[in-house]
């Protein structure tokens, strides 16, 4: 049974006497993966600062792996964080930057450049290990963003909108990658993102905060034991549009497919079903498996939309938007 890493518990915050944050409370388990959704200014930045110690909560209270979060020094030796903006010194190379913070936590010189090395090849950067940053794509300052968060095997992972400005492809990479750092190294990771498939595709569970207040920390709402319908969008290049319709067709999860073209592009409408049978329990994840084969089949994607998801109506119904 795995255990509760990060206990939240009437978290409560005000800024100049008006509260953003109230009375939010949930709890995190080890090698979870939770979506933390919710509209703009909701609160989801102030959560994920205050978790991370850089604010302290106006009222209630909150612990990583039994620490109080009124021991911010102990709390930042058990978490990764990924903030929304994160800084890169462009001159550094990508060894050098995970070096730093390997030492920073802790890691004497050899060992923080034998971890920097393996994080670097886990997140498929083993090739650009000393290339200077300012020539790394956005993808790929996330995937060593991620890496970073990792270099004290923190127990909780807060990532902050992580997959925001990436082509399809990067957001499924980069998604691949989040989730392996729940399944495969045990982290409690929470993802904040403004995008619904990539919750539903990706996450265990979901919290919704609505002007400040948790208004749903139930199961995804898709349904976990039974078959679930989606359409999926796909714009892509004319001359990819076979090879695209060949791949889709192969996978055991599209049940039918048309195409329709437009001057400079077609569009693939794709209905899938969802089965938390056929992807191991992971609800959603069948979208994501079928955006990787047309990945893998270097299909380029000019865009990629979900058109139903039962998580849309009801996060619109809980934010009443
Ligand atoms: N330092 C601050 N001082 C005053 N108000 C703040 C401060 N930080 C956040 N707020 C306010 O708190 C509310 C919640 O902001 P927050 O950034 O947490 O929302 P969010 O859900 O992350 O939004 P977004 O999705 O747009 O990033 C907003 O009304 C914001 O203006």
């Amino acid at each position: 049974m795995s255990s509760t890493v990060l206990k939240a518990s009437d978290l409560t915050r005000s800024f100049e006497g008006q509260e953003v944050l109230s009375d939010v409370s949930f709890e995190l388990d080890e090698g979870s993966l939770t979506a933390l959704l919710g509209p703009n200014g909701a609160g989801k930045t102030t959560l994920l600062r205050m978790l991370s110690t850089l604010l302290t909560p106006t009222q209630g209270w909150f612990e990583v792996c039994g620490i109080p979060y009124t021991n911010p020094s102990k709390i930042r030796e058990q978490i990764g964080v990924l903030p929304e903006s994160n800084g890169y010194y462009s001159g550094w190379t990508a060894q050098e930057y995970l070096v730093y913070f390997a030492r920073l936590s802790g890691h004497p010189p050899d060992a923080a450049k034998s971890l920097s090395r393996d994080l670097l090849t886990d997140f498929g950067l083993g090739d650009a290990t000393n290339v200077p940053l300012r020539a790394f794509s956005r993808g790929m300052r996330q995937r060593l963003g991620l890496a970073k968060t990792l270099v004290n095997d923190p127990a909780v992972v807060l990532l902050d909108e992580p997959t925001l400005g990436l082509d399809p492809s990067g957001q499924v990479t980069l998604e691949e990658y989040i989730q392996s750092m729940a399944e495969d190294r045990g982290a409690a990771v929470l993802l904040s993102t403004h995008d619904l498939q990539e919750a539903e595709a990706t996450c265990d569970d979901i919290l919704i905060l609505n002007d400040g207040q948790l208004v749903s920390d139930e199961h995804a709402p898709t349904v976990e034991d039974s078959d679930v319908e989606r359409t999926l969008l796909f714009r892509v290049p004319r001359e990819a549009a076979s090879t695209a319709r060949d791949v889709l067709s192969e996978s055991e999860f599209v049940e039918e497919i048309s195409v329709e073209e437009t001057v400079q592009s077609s569009e693939l409408r794709v209905t899938i079903v969802d089965s938390a049978e056929s992807t191991d329990g992971r609800r959603g994840s069948a979208s994501n498996r079928v955006i990787r084969r047309l990945v893998d089949a270097d299909v380029p994607l000019l865009n990629f939309e979900v058109e139903t998801t039962q998580l849309r109506d009801t996060f619109f119904e809980l934010t009443e938007q």
